[in-house]
């Protein structure tokens, strides 16, 4: 997997497009008291995979070695538009494995998928290397922040603040500015806690639009957040790229006494829209996190005219961690397409 650096906005709450509200559909704000900026990358972990190796062959054609990687190849499952076809490795019918001390994987065949818990320890970030924008997006309180900070540093909190907290109310005004101005001096990319708020819908939209990943969150305990999907979806409707990869995700599994939406009820929403993907989460088991992003930047990377991936790879550096060793019958790879 090309190690991406995924950068996300949250837009923690509100019921999207609409006013403040209580419960799931509550007023969202821009999160001046949010966590840290974050950045998702895969730079900091461990051994390459089989497709990463694969793609570290000279030449290599990154959706080839997707493929062979047993990942769907590119066309299976085209944009929102395409003919649904049958869900793979998102299928919540299909059995997805617990990854071993804190997590599953999709499925015997993703080694690169796997588990990477113990690999993932706080490690300095690194510059990136191939930047995709992905957008977190749900009611209040589904788990948005605590499934980014459980893939990108592995950490979860019981007790974390809402990414809309009350001193942020007193301050959206400068950060809505703040986030205005990230996103115009073409900052916008870097990851921000901001509201889907109707009064910042022209900042968020400006997320959505540059967005090759959406992964809309509900709370599976919680009836609320799963019945304002639809209102989620039509924010996705109106700002989002019509091929931007989506992803539903019902969060909580964890918490299967509490449960109020059945998975059942979650694939079949799923499956009323056109590509997009379904699995339950728990970013506090550490279930199936990983898998939520590297799936959804594989399903975007396949998607990706090859040009275009060999342009953004040109103009990046290509690097994978560590380096794989090779095996001395092998000739040294190409060096690095470097950084012009
Ligand atoms: N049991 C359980 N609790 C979770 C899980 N994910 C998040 N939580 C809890 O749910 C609450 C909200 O989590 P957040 O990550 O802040 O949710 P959010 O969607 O970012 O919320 P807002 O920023 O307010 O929109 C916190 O108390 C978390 O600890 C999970 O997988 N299982
Ligand atoms: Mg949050």
């Amino acid at each position: 997997m090309l190690l991406p650096l995924l950068r996300s906005s949250c837009f923690p709450s509100s019921s999207p497009g609409g006013g403040g509200g209580g419960g799931g559909g509550g007023g969202a704000d821009t999160g001046a008291g949010s966590r840290p900026a974050a950045q998702l990358q895969r730079g900091a972990r461990g051994p390459p995979g089989p497709l990463e190796r694969a793609l570290a062959q000279p030449g290599a054609d990154p959706r080839r070695a997707a493929e062979a990687e047993g990942a769907r190849g590119p066309g299976a499952r085209g944009g929102r538009r395409a003919a649904r076809g049958p869900h793979a490795c998102m299928d919540p019918g299909a059995a997805l494995q617990r990854r071993p001390a804190g997590g599953g994987g999709l499925g015997a065949g993703s080694p690169a998928l796997s588990g990477g818990q113990a690999r993932r320890r706080k490690q300095p970030p690194r510059p990136a290397d191939f930047k995709l924008q992905v957008i977190i997006i749900g009611s209040r309180g589904v788990g948005k922040t605590s499934l980014m900070e459980r893939f990108t540093d592995d950490t979860f909190c019981e007790a974390c603040k809402s990414t809309v907290d009350e001193e942020a109310k007193s301050q959206r005004v400068d950060n809505s500015s703040t986030v205005a101005q990230q996103s115009a001096s073409g900052q916008g990319q870097g990851c921000k806690d901001t509201a889907g708020q109707e009064r910042f819908n022209s900042i968020t939209s400006a997320y959505y639009r540059s967005a090759k990943g959406i992964i809309l969150v509900y709370d599976i305990t919680k009836k609320e957040t799963f019945d304002d999907l639809p209102k989620w979806m039509k924010m996705i409707d109106k700002y989002a790229s019509e091929d931007a990869e989506l992803l539903l995700v019902g969060n909580k599994l964890d918490c299967e006494t509490d449960r109020e939406i059945s998975r059942q009820q979650g694939e079949k929403f799923a499956q009323q829209i056109t590509g997009m993907r379904f699995c339950e989460a728990s970013a506090k088991d550490n279930f199936n996190v990983d898998e939520i992003f590297l799936k959804l930047v594989d399903d975007i990377l396949k998607k990706m005219p090859l040009d275009m991936l060999r342009n953004e790879l040109s103009n990046s550096i290509l690097s994978l961690q560590p380096e794989p060793e090779i095996p001395p019958e092998l000739p040294p790879p190409r060096p690095h397409v470097r950084c012009c």
